[in-house]
């Protein structure tokens, strides 16, 4: 994932201050310069950086004492705004045209992602707003850029329109835009021809092609992995185009995440989506606060939440909630909540996503192991109905044809019937209120810390335990690599004891 050095070393610089009772000038100046060479080696723009540690020392020197915030959590609260600031502030929506069509032009370097990025948007527009949008295929210059457009338009099933490559670019457009009109296609996504490099002839057309189109959006599209290069290509587009907006690709990758931080600030121009993957589905609208918070490594709570929203239905959460807290939490909700976080996306980035979870030792290197998660989900769906409502009737040798049947062994299905009934009892224990427990496991103590208006865990028990609350079942085995494991063994194990302890109380 894209910064993670980054916010390793942003989490080192503030963990020298945490709890310190006074920030004095002399620690701001320290953080603010650890601060400029964490950025600096994340390859973000040096007159970004100069302006970024300018903003946060003004800030910083002098600030007030509140009740609320320990100065290290204001300090890294200034961080936190100064970092939404330099990224756009807020979120800005994909312009659209009073009349149909709105013409979008996407325009960067060769392979910087044009093509899957049109794919992507076309793909979103349809399923967000019902749209039917039309793609103009104008890259003449490499042959297979037409086959590979039309490829990405079956995908999605959205209509490419091309001549070939002997045509004029500019007239293609042209006679595109007229097709979409008789056809009263209320999209046009014009991919044109991108160069390994910025030249003279690439730009004039490309003017051409605005001078035409007219659009209401000229999208650029650049690599988060080339880094200080994506930055100057923007500039150098922006002057001559006066793009509308950014599109940063490949963020999913292991990016030092410079580009991002800095295009907003060089070209002035809005980042608009953000390309996670090379599936079609892997686009995100792209929100100043949460990218900000994910790479201070807060845990993109946000992104999680809504993710969960889209992806659950409320009334089932509610329900599953309720059996949580009634511990008549089953097999058959097991197998319902995994494939409802499941399709969330893999497992491993959702769990990075849970704040706190990148100050467990060793959490980065977490794997779930979806094939253990395979082989569990094959285990329960051996069972019948009645048995999976209530495991502990299954006999020995029930228990052994599951394992038969499911291609596992004796022991494993012995293993995780154990385990689910922990599981749902230490869960039965948060939901009944007891969040403590599980803060206390998962940040080792350090989730308190967090600087305040930051939603803290709780937000989880919000969504109504939607999926998250009952993971440690799926993850008690499926967790790969000794330092995972033992981490989150430690976890829950911290969790138990304050569990149990919370019972005493009582
Ligand atoms: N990992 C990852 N790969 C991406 C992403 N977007 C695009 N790619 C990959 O990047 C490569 C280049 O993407 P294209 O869409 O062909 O690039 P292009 O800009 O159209 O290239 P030209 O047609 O040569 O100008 C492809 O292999 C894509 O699968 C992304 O967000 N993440």
């Amino acid at each position: 994932m894209a910064f993670e050095n980054l916010t390793q070393r942003l989490q080192g610089v503030f963990k020298n201050f945490r709890g310190k009772k006074k920030i004095t000038e002399n620690d701001v100046l320290e953080i603010t310069k650890e601060i400029r060479v964490a950025l600096l080696e994340a390859d973000v723009a040096l007159p970004v950086v100069k302006k970024f540690i300018r903003n946060i020392r003004a800030r910083a020197i002098g600030v007030e004492v509140s009740e609320a915030l320990q100065p290290a959590q204001q300090v890294i609260k200034i961080v936190d705004e100064e970092l939404t600031a330099i990224l756009g502030g807020g979120e800005v929506a994909l312009g659209k045209s009073p009349k149909i069509p709105t013409i979008i032009m996407m325009a960067g370097l060769q392979g910087a992602g044009k093509t899957t990025f049109a794919g992507k948007l076309a793909k979103r527009l349809k399923d967000t707003e019902n749209a039917r949008p039309l793609m103009i295929a104008a890259d003449v210059y490499r042959p297979a850029a037409i086959e590979q457009l039309k490829t990405v338009g079956k995908q999605v099933d959205v209509p490419v329109y091309d001549e070939g490559t002997d045509v004029n670019p500019v007239e293609i457009v042209r006679h595109g835009l007229a097709l979409a009109s008789e056809k009263r296609h209320d999209y046009v996504l014009i991919d044109t021809a991108g160069r390994l490099e910025i030249d003279e002839k690439l730009m004039d057309e490309l003017i051409q092609i605005k001078a035409v189109a007219e659009p209401t959006e000229i999208l650029l599209v650049v690599d988060a992995m080339t880094g200080q290069v994506a930055a100057d290509v923007a500039k150098k587009f922006n002057e001559t185009l006066d793009i509308s907006g950014v599109i940063i690709t490949k963020l999913d990758g292991d990016t030092r995440g410079g580009a991002a931080l800095s295009i907003r600030e060089i070209t002035g121009k809005p980042i608009k989506f953000v390309g996670t993957g090379e599936k079609l589905t892997d686009l995100e609208v792209f929100y100043p606060d949460r990218m900000s918070s994910r790479i201070l490594g807060m845990g993109d709570m946000l992104t999680l939440i809504e993710k969960a929203q889209g992806q659950f239905d409320e009334a089932q959460s509610a329900k599953m909630a309720e059996k949580m807290r009634e511990n008549s939490f089953d097999f058959n909700d097991f197998i319902e909540q995994l494939d409802q976080v499941q399709s969330m996306g893999p497992l491993d980035e959702i769990m990075k996503m849970i704040p706190g979870m990148s100050e467990i030792p060793g959490a980065a290197n977490i794997k779930v192991d979806e094939k253990d998660i395979a082989r569990k989900r094959a285990m329960v769906l051996s069972m019948t109905p009645a048995e999976r409502e209530n495991p502990e009737i299954l006999s020995p040798s029930r228990r052994r044809r599951i394992a038969a049947g499911s291609g596992n062994t004796f022991i494993e299905v012995n293993k995780l019937i154990k385990q689910f009934n922990e599981s749902k009892k230490m869960m039965s224990g948060i939901m009944n209120g007891d969040m403590s427990a599980m803060l206390g496991g998962m940040g080792g103590g350090k989730m308190p810390n967090m600087p305040a208006g930051m939603p803290d865990m709780s937000a989880l028990g919000d969504m109504g335990g939607a999926g998250m609350p009952d993971m440690s079942a799926m993850f008690g085995g499926g967790l790969k690599g000794k330092v995972g494991k033992m981490a989150m063994n430690a976890a829950m194990k911290r969790a138990q004891k304050k569990l149990k302890k919370g019972k005493k109380k009582k």
